[in-house]
């Protein structure tokens, strides 16, 4: 079975603990928005699409049992709370781009003549609840559309290695997975030869969750150090990187785990296709450049230690960025649920496929 980092069901909301991956598998109960907003920004759930679901079903689970006296009030604190929720970290679009839409869609209920707060609550959280299917569903289309994509550039007869970096499976997401996703689909075309994944230092998504989901899963895979990816590229013949998104601007700049950027210059360096894999959700339009990104930075803790042991000089001053913007210029596509964009022209080819 694969694995399933968020059980929800009404009034109830539980998430596995990526803190203690791939220890201990243990799941823990969201009640409510304050507990998902520390889960998010504890890393207890972690990767954009999955921030985004757990930060609004932890909404939907704290106003289910509760009484509204209008729909003015609910609406209030549908909006406060989004808008909290997107405050746990800033990086990461899809909590932002999910809260506008509910937010959106608190208004028009609001302005809704024909319904009650009763029913307003309950449309409410029908499409809080519809994103745990619309994510799988929208990562199996990223499966499909990324795997062909590679395979085409690489040929069709022939099976492939690729590398990715991060975590963006099963664990970072609904389930299936964005870049994760297409490693997941060569593997079902009997394409895959090979995956490699970074360890992805100083957090170890690598090591801790995409090894983890790797060997569950079965798929041929070996972990390589950050620091190894020049080599791996010289020595093992890689058809094609593919990564996951945090934001990706207008002009296809694209913000991921810290590594993602020197990964990229890399595969230019040995002409190896570099994929970025995200469904819509993780593109912000808004946002003319990378240059507009904010970019996380974290404890130096995360750096100076491994669990509590010490492997850096006491003393020492650390710069912890948790992510960083690659150019759009090192991008050979942008692999989303409605096709292949290419990152120059990100903005029209969307607007073209969305009739916007
Ligand atoms: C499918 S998610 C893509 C990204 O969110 C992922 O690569 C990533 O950077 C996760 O960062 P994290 O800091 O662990 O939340």
């Amino acid at each position: 079975m694969s694995l399933q980092s968020i059980k929800y069901a009404p009034g109830k909301l539980d998430i596995l603990d990526q803190l203690l991956l791939p220890v201990q598998s243990k799941y823990v109960a969201v009640k409510g928005v304050e507990d998902g907003w520390k889960a998010i920004n504890k890393m207890q759930v972690r990767g954009a699409p999955a921030i985004a679901i757990v930060g609004c079903l932890s909404l939907a689970v704290e106003i289910l049992p509760e009484q509204f006296d209008s729909k003015k009030s609910l609406r209030q604190e549908i909006e406060g709370k989004l808008n909290y929720l997107v405050s746990a970290r800033p990086t990461a679009v899809n909590m932002k781009i999910a809260a506008d839409e509910l937010i959106a869609l608190a208004n028009e209920l609001t302005k809704d003549e024909a319904i009650d707060v009763q029913e307003m609550k309950q449309r409410f959280l029908a499409a809080t609840e519809a994103m745990l299917q619309k994510d799988i569903a929208d990562n199996k289309a990223i499966g499909t559309n990324g795997a062909a994509a590679i395979l085409d550039i690489s040929g069709k007869d022939s099976s492939v290695r690729v590398l990715t970096h991060c975590n963006t499976g099963s664990l970072a997401t609904a389930g299936y997975g964005t870049a994760l996703g297409v490693v997941r689909k060569l593997h079902e075309l009997k394409k895959l030869e090979h995956v490699y994944c970074t360890e992805t230092r100083p957090y170890n998504q690598g090591a801790r969750l995409t090894a983890y989901e790797l060997v569950h899963d079965k798929l041929p895979a070996t972990l390589v150090l950050d620091s190894m990816v020049a080599a791996l590229m010289r020595a093992k013949n890689i058809a094609a990187v593919v990564v996951g998104a945090d934001r990706v601007a207008a002009n296809g700049d694209t913000a991921n785990k810290i590594g993602t950027y020197q990964i990229a210059v890399v595969a230019k360096h040995h002409g190896v296709p570099f994929f970025v894999a995200a469904p819509l959700t993780s593109i912000d339009l808004q946002i003319p450049s990378g240059d507009h990104i904010i970019i996380e930075e974290r404890p130096d803790r995360e750096m100076t230690h491994v669990g509590e042991h010490r492997i850096a000089a006491p003393g020492i001053n650390c710069w912890n960025p948790a992510f960083d913007v690659t150019p759009a210029a090192l991008i050979s596509g942008i692999i989303t649920e409605r096709g292949v964009f290419s990152p120059q022209h990100l903005k029209h080819e969307i607007s073209a496929v969305l009739g916007v």
